[in-house]
């Protein structure tokens, strides 16, 4: 048996194509229909191939975050979710369909740390690690992120994120932080 025959030929696909990975998404809306501007990014995302639903969280309104230090513009609450799904496509093949989907629903967001239409972030994908801007994985910043781990800890409490910990761990203070608001009143549709 010969190291090809072991090991998939990832060479054509990036690396990562052939296999398995379970990928969590952060969506987020402050401005217009929140909840049909996040539904609607949630059809987008699965009517394409290659996707398949695993989980969404319940939906959260949480007041407009930025990291210290940085200037936060006056704008409303979000609603916030988090999804997982698995997916055998490349990370930037994913990208493409997020960017993709923000730019045809003319998402709008003209500072930075300002209110938008919608945001899609590519929190972790599988164990994917990497530091390129245009792609980093684990998300860099979403250890910090009330509206990212509240949301996530409901669907995924146990999962790790690499460098930081047990999801659950890191909602926890974060959640009784307050900032945070479960919204049981507003429901997402599964896809299909
Ligand atoms: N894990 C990731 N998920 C989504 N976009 C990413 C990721 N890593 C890097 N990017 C890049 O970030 C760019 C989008 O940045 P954007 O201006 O929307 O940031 P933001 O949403 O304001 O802030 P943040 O990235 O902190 O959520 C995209 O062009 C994309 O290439
Ligand atoms: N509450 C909240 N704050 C944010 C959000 C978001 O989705 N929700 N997205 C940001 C940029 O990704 C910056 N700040």
């Amino acid at each position: 048996m010969t190291a090809s025959d072991r090991m998939p030929d990832r060479t054509a696909t990036g690396g990562h194509m052939l296999v398995q990975h379970r990928v969590v998404f952060s969506l987020g809306s402050n401005l217009g229909d929140r909840l049909e501007n996040i539904q609607d990014a949630i059809d987008t995302l699965f009517d394409a191939p290659g996707l398949t639903f695993v989980a969404v969280s319940p939906v959260y309104e949480t007041a407009p975050f930025a990291p210290p230090g940085e200037e936060l513009p006056a704008q409303g609450d979000y609603l916030n979710i988090v999804l997982v799904a698995d997916t055998r496509l490349p990370p930037e093949n994913l990208l493409e369909r997020v960017l993709n989907i923000e730019n045809s629903m003319r998402r709008v967001r003209e500072v930075r740390w300002g209110p938008r239409t919608l945001d899609i972030d590519i929190v972790l994908f599988g164990d994917v690690t990497s530091d390129d801007p245009h792609l980093t994985l684990p998300h860099p910043r979403a250890h910090e992120r009330a509206f990212v781990l509240v949301p996530w800890a409901d669907i995924e409490p146990d999962v790790l994120l690499p460098g930081h910990g047990r999801v659950g761990d890191l909602a926890g203070p974060l959640r009784t932080a307050g900032g945070v608001t479960r919204r049981d009143d507003l429901t997402l549709q599964h896809p299909a």
